[in-house]
């Protein structure tokens, strides 16, 4: 049986992830794929675990250095344990974030530096990279509207950080995409929803069947 793809769906906070990757799952199952939908920091037993120590508490709760160590230790058990035994079975796999978020959140926006993060990949996960990772962008002032306009989730240790941040994780994803154009593409997130994900799924149309 022919090895499953791994994609995986990243963006900065507000941007419409949620809904997207709802839409876009049940467009790829409505293709007749097998699809695993996951997410980190989480996807296994122990990477949730985990994932609570990450996004409770107080943000000065781990160093930068240790938070990128927790979130590469919570990925290489979620790829361990979730992603790969689905790829061999044949399994399409979608992930809510995924290594990129640590290059872009913790070694862009905290300082790390993208070699460092991706050091620490190499050694917890074999630096295993998706086939195909789809980044949202939308332009900051539309990006605060749907911020605002979503429920919960924006007092989590990470969420909460200013906007100087998050406009450096905004900057980081679009240097990855830069650096690896074939894997990570720029998504326009904006406009209608079905619109956007119109677009995520052109941006697959290689690798679909
Ligand atoms: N394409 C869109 N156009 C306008 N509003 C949107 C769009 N996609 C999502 N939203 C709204 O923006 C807010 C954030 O969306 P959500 O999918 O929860 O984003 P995220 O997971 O990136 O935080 C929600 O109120 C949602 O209804
Ligand atoms: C996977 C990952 C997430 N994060 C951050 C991004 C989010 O602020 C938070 C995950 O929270 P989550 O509640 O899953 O939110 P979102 O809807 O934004 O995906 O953790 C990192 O900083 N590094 C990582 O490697």
């Amino acid at each position: 049986m022919a090895r499953g793809r791994f994609i995986s769906l990243e963006g900065g906070e507000g941007v419409g992830k949620s809904t997207q990757l709802t839409a876009l799952a049940e467009a790829l199952q409505g293709r007749g794929l097998q699809l695993l939908v996951t997410r980190e920091p989480g996807g296994s037993p122990g990477a949730e675990a985990i994932r609570k120590l990450l996004l409770e508490g107080e943000d000065t709760r781990w160093n930068p250095r240790a938070e990128a160590l927790l979130f590469a230790a919570a990925r290489a058990d979620h790829v361990e344990k979730t992603i790969l035994p689905a790829l061999e079975r044949g399994e399409w796999v979608l992930s809510d974030r995924f290594l990129d978020s640590s290059l872009a959140y913790q070694g862009e926006a905290g300082g790390l530096g993208i070699e460092a993060v991706r050091a620490l990949h190499r050694f917890g996960s074999s630096d295993f990279l998706p086939d195909r990772t789809l980044v949202l962008v939308l332009d900051e002032a539309e990006g605060a509207v749907r911020a605002r306009a979503r429920d919960g989730n924006l007092g989590d240790r990470i969420g909460s950080r200013p906007p100087s941040y998050h406009a450096a994780v905004d900057a980081g994803f679009r240097a990855i995409a830069t650096n690896e154009p074939d894997r990570v593409k720029l998504i326009d997130a904006s406009g209608p929803p079905a619109t956007v994900t119109a677009r995520l799924l052109y941006a697959l149309g290689d690798l679909l069947p």
